[in-house]
This record gives structure tokens, sequence and C-alpha cells, in this order.
């Protein structure tokens, strides 16, 4: 069980003097039950790539198969394999439309043909699972909701789907700290408890290493990175190139190299503190 991007390239207004290629020959395997972080500068690539799991693009050269089934395909099998694959957006809170939260988290249940009965049930896991209470919430509309509270509304209408992939493109975005630790927390529990695989794209190296069992660093539509936190934190050489700098990075250096990781001694940085992500990968073992 799998998603297998082969060998994808993909081009933005292809033909026209706007023509941008962004992505490159990309080929990757997601398992289920992995837990993959996708980092990258802004512009790397990170958003086209995610957004090719589940079909929202079609890539311009090259496949991505859900569970062997070529997503990109018009025929039942290609349907219910791209319904196994989640998206949560930046800003999810722009796709709600429904009047009330129940319809809104309802809509995707609805769209798959289910009972009453059990597109309730989705609905009811939910919004359990992201802390709305089914009772106060369910009748209630949306767009009168706190941002916190709407964000939640929304990944609950892709949880509500049942995905088996679970792709979150920068999902804490513009939430305060206890809302992102709080969604995080979730994500983590929704990963161990249903063996979900998760794909997230951050630009936050603490909740990368923190989380992840894999990363993936992107570059100008190129793979440069795949390996465990650990490995690819130690080439942080190609982690900077690809744009993820802040100041400070020769002292950052030396205290990468005193706990033993080999690096180069470019001076670059890191956007959060190396002490930090080491922490993090220890706090995991
Ligand atoms: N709809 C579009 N039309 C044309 N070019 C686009 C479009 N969306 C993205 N691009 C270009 O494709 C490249 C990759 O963009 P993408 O959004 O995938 O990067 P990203 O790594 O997700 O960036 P960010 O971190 O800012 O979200 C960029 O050069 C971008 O300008």
């Amino acid at each position: 069980m799998s998603i297998e991007v082969k060998n994808i390239t993909y081009t933005y207004m292809a033909k026209t003097p706007f023509e941008r290629v962004a992505l490159k020959n990309i080929d990757l395997t997601i398992e289920q039950g992995e837990f993959v972080a996708i980092i990258g500068h802004t512009g790397s690539g990170k958003s086209t790539l995610v957004q090719h799991l589940n079909a929202l693009l079609t890539p311009t050269i090259g496949s991505v198969l859900v569970d062997g089934n070529d997503i990109n395909t018009k025929n039942e099998a290609a349907k219910t394999a791209r319904r196994k694959v989640g998206m949560v957006f930046q800003y999810p809170e722009h796709q709600l439309f429904e009047e009330t939260v129940y319809e809104d988290i309802a809509f995707g249940p609805h769209n798959m043909g289910l009972s009453e009965e059990l597109v309730e049930n989705h609905v009811k896991k939910a919004m359990e699972f992201v802390n709305l209470d089914f009772a106060e919430y369910k009748d209630r509309s949306p767009f009168q909701l706190s941002g916190g509270q709407m964000r939640r509304v929304a990944i609950a209408g892709v949880i509500a789907l049942n995905p088996q992939y679970l792709i979150l493109d920068e999902p804490t975005a513009g939430l305060d700290p206890v809302g992102r630790k709080d969604l995080f927390k979730k994500i983590q529990q929704i990963h161990k408890k249903e063996k979900i695989a998760i794909v997230l794209v951050s630009h936050n190296m603490d909740d990368v290493a923190a989380l992840a069992d894999r990363i993936i660093v992107m570059n100008h539509g190129e793979i440069t990175i795949d390996a465990k936190p650990k490995q690819a934190f130690s080439q942080i050489e190609k982690i900077t190139e690809a744009g993820l700098a802040v100041p400070h990075m020769t002292a950052l250096l030396e205290q990468l190299k005193q706990k033993g990781l080999a690096v180069d001694t470019t001076p670059l940085t890191l956007s959060a503190g190396v002490d930090s992500i080491l922490a993090a990968i220890r706090r995991r073992k």
C-alpha cells in the first residue's frame, strides 16, 4: 500500500510566455503508515508536488499511483484511489461553504453515497478528532466561529472521508502556539492509532524534526534530500542551500559538529536553532 510518484515533471502555463517548470523528474514512494515532511524554500515546488498526490494537478510527464492505481485515469478504480488521499490546504477554512458545521463536514461523506446514519457517524468521529463538541457545534454556521474553530471544521471535513493518506500543506499557518500544538498532537494521534500516512509540508524545522520519520528537501523543483531526520539535518548545507537559512550559522555549525554530526562549514544556518532540532530528534528516540 503506497503512493508512487513516477518520474513526474510539471509545467505551469506550458507553451505560453509564462511557462514555468515547477517539478522536474520527481520519483518518490510514500508507504502507508509513514510520516513524511516536505521542506524547502518558497517556490521550490512543495505545494505543486503534494497537489499531484490526489490528482488536483495532472503531471505534464509521468504518473502517480495510489495503491497501484493510476489516479489520473478516468475509471472507478482511479476515483476510489483518489478518495484515499485527503488534502488539507493552507488556510483550509477558506474552503468552508455550507450553512452549518454538520453540513460542511458531511459534504464529502454524502458525495461518497453513504447512508445518513453512516454520514452522521463519520461526522461525529471527525468532530471528536478535532475537539469540537458535536451537540454544541453541529448546527452553528461555520462562518460565525473563531479562526481556529473554522480550521478545525475544515480539517474535520477531510478526516470524515477516512483517508488512508493525509496531506497537510502548512496546516498550522496563522494558528497561535496553543492551536498549533493541539493540531499536531491530533495529527500524531491519528497517524499512530489509525496508521494513516502523513505528508506534512512545513517551514518549521522544530515541527518537522519532532514529528517526521522521513524528511524530503525540495530545491528548484527537485528533491535534494530524502532521508531520516538525523541524516537529513546532517546534510545541513543542502538544506540551507534550499533557502532555509537565517543568521548565526557559524556558531550553530560548530554545535552540530560537537554533537557528532558531520557538516560542511559553509557559513549558513537553519531557520530554527540547531539545538532545538537536535533535542526534538533525541526526544523521539
Ligand atoms: N498557478 C500557478 N501558475 C504559475 N506558476 C505557479 C503557479 N503555482 C505555483 N507556480 C510556480 O511554481 C513554482 C513552485 O511553486 P509552489 O507553490 O509549488 O512552491 P512551494 O514550495 O509550495 O512554495 P511556498 O512555500 O511559498 O508555498 C514557483 O516558481 C511558483 O511561482
